[in-house]
């Protein structure tokens, strides 16, 4: 199957066109108050209309309240993606009320980390393996941290899931060929200055990725 790319993090309509016309398949919108690239709800559900049917729309969000997810509905995203420290009956009640698709990011630092994914696989539509954050971050993701890929061999291999975490101009090519994952994500390593994208570092990431996968 073709590799799923996510470019997150985006903030405007001149960007959501850059990365759709570059070949993304998934948009995301952050909606976490401390994180350079937040916006205001209103701001989301424009940009999820301009979207339209071109790509699957993501809003991210960190261990979100029953009231959030009514209001992330309303806003019609193709996904939701759940970037906190949301448990497994956490999951399992937002997907009782959420009518998007759920997207679950898990941190991963070792080899331990991956007991979870078999526990997350199969409620959700994607698990998104992430680095853990630095000690003194102010946000569960977007940090631009890597981690050890060679983690991932131990599991099964005919587990899909999406990559991220560091993921950049530079790596993304090692990363598809080495994990051989089924989508990647990317926030800050298409960036020019933190929650500032790079239309040229989107292009050529697509690029990069895409040419790696076949
Ligand atoms: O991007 C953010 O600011 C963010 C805030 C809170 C949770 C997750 C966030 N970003 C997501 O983290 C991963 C990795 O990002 P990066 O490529 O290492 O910068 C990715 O899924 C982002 O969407």
């Amino acid at each position: 199957m073709q590799l799923q790319i996510k470019i997150c993090g985006l903030k405007s309509k001149e960007m959501v066109d850059t990365a759709i016309n570059a070949g993304a398949d998934l948009i995301g919108f952050v909606h976490f108050a401390k994180s350079p690239r937040h916006l205001e709800l209103d701001a989301i559900g424009e940009l999820i209309n301009y979207v339209g049917a071109r790509a699957q729309s993501v809003i991210l969000t960190v261990n979100p309240t029953d009231e959030m997810i009514s209001q992330y509905d309303q806003l019609r995203p193709h996904y939701i993606q759940l970037h906190g420290s949301e448990s497994v009956d956490r999951v399992n009640e937002i997907k009782e009320k959420a009518h998007a698709r759920l997207i679950k990011a898990l941190p991963v630092g070792d080899f331990e980390d991956l007991a979870a994914v078999g526990q997350y696989h199969p409620l959700v539509d994607w698990v998104l393996l992430d680095a853990k954050p630095p000690k003194d971050a102010t946000r569960p993701g977007g940090n631009g941290e890597v981690f050890d890929w060679s983690i991932l061999k131990a599991l099964d291999p005919n587990l899909r899931f999406m990559l991220s975490g560091g993921l950049n101009v530079e790596n993304v090519a090692d990363a598809v060929k080495q994990v051989q994952p089924a989508a990647i994500d990317v926030s800050s390593g298409v960036e020019r200055a933190k929650g500032e994208k790079d239309a040229e570092k989107i292009r050529r990431f697509i690029s990069q990725a895409t040419i790696a996968s076949v």
